[in-house]
């Protein structure tokens, strides 16, 4: 019998992939496709089949040979691996720019991820609202952490700050940091971190950039066959 994903250990690579899995067959469903191929999904998402293939065996392989993967099933088997089956709610602390376009981007409560409140230092700032998002004063987080029953928190502030704040918050009792300082964040291990760093995303952009145009021709690092996908 297919193991199940909670017993098994899925490597970070596949998750990484899992979101994008999820977005094509999100699109799938909405064009009204109810099952695909492995290899059909292989052209689409431009990785191999048998990559497809390994990956969702993680999961005891949603496919059927010779009928291909039912996409509503494989849909919310993914979703529910990625806990985006459920509503989570967050707090941003830092309602300066970045903070305030994640506020103003409405799209993450289509995923369930629900912002209640941002917190800042600023008075000039306390006391707006973002898309109805309040922001508040950082004397009022521990209680808003504990009376909301907050897990996960944005950090949108300056690298200087945001050691002293993140350990603030786990004392208050959040478990996952969406850390976009550009800083390493030391924490017990218990506590979950995922690390957002735009510029680094933009040298690796960079680092192709400069290899196509030394290379021109020549196949990409880790071009499997024929796909062109560098990840
Ligand atoms: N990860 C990325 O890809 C990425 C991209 C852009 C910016 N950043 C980083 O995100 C952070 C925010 O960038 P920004 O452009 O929004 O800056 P910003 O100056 O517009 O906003 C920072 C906000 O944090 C507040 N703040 C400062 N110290 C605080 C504290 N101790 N507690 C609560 N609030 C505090 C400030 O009052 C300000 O409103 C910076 O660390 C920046 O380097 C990261």
């Amino acid at each position: 019998m297919a193991e199940k994903s909670e017993e098994k250990v899925i490597s970070k690579a596949v998750i990484r992939r899992l979101p994008r899995y999820y977005r094509y067959l999100g699109e799938l469903m909405e064009s009204g496709v109810e099952r695909i191929s492995s290899n059909e999904l292989s052209i689409r998402m431009k990785v191999t089949a048998s990559q497809i293939r390994q990956d969702l065996n993680n999961f005891g392989g949603f496919g059927q040979q010779g009928y291909g993967y039912n996409v509503k099933y494989l849909y919310q088997e993914i979703a529910r691996i990625l806990g985006i089956d459920r509503q989570h709610t967050l707090i941003i602390i830092g309602a300066g720019n970045l903070g305030q376009a994640i506020a103003n981007y409405a799209n993450f409560e289509r995923r369930g991820f629900i912002i209640k409140a941002m917190f800042d230092v600023d008075p000039r700032l306390i006391g707006k609202d973002f898309r109805g998002i309040p922001v508040l004063s950082m004397e009022c987080l521990d209680s808003f952490i504990k009376e909301n029953d907050i897990q996960m928190a944005a950090l949108t502030i300056p690298k200087s700050q945001a050691m002293l704040v993140a350990d603030n918050l786990v004392a208050s009792g959040i478990k996952a940091i969406w850390n976009f300082a550009h800083t390493d964040l030391n924490l017990p291990p218990e506590v979950v971190v995922e690390n957002v760093h735009l510029s680094e995303s933009l040298m690796r952009l960079s680092y192709k950039l400069c290899y196509q145009m030394d290379h021109p021709g020549r196949p990409k690092p880790g071009k499997q066959g024929g796909m062109t996908n560098w990840d």
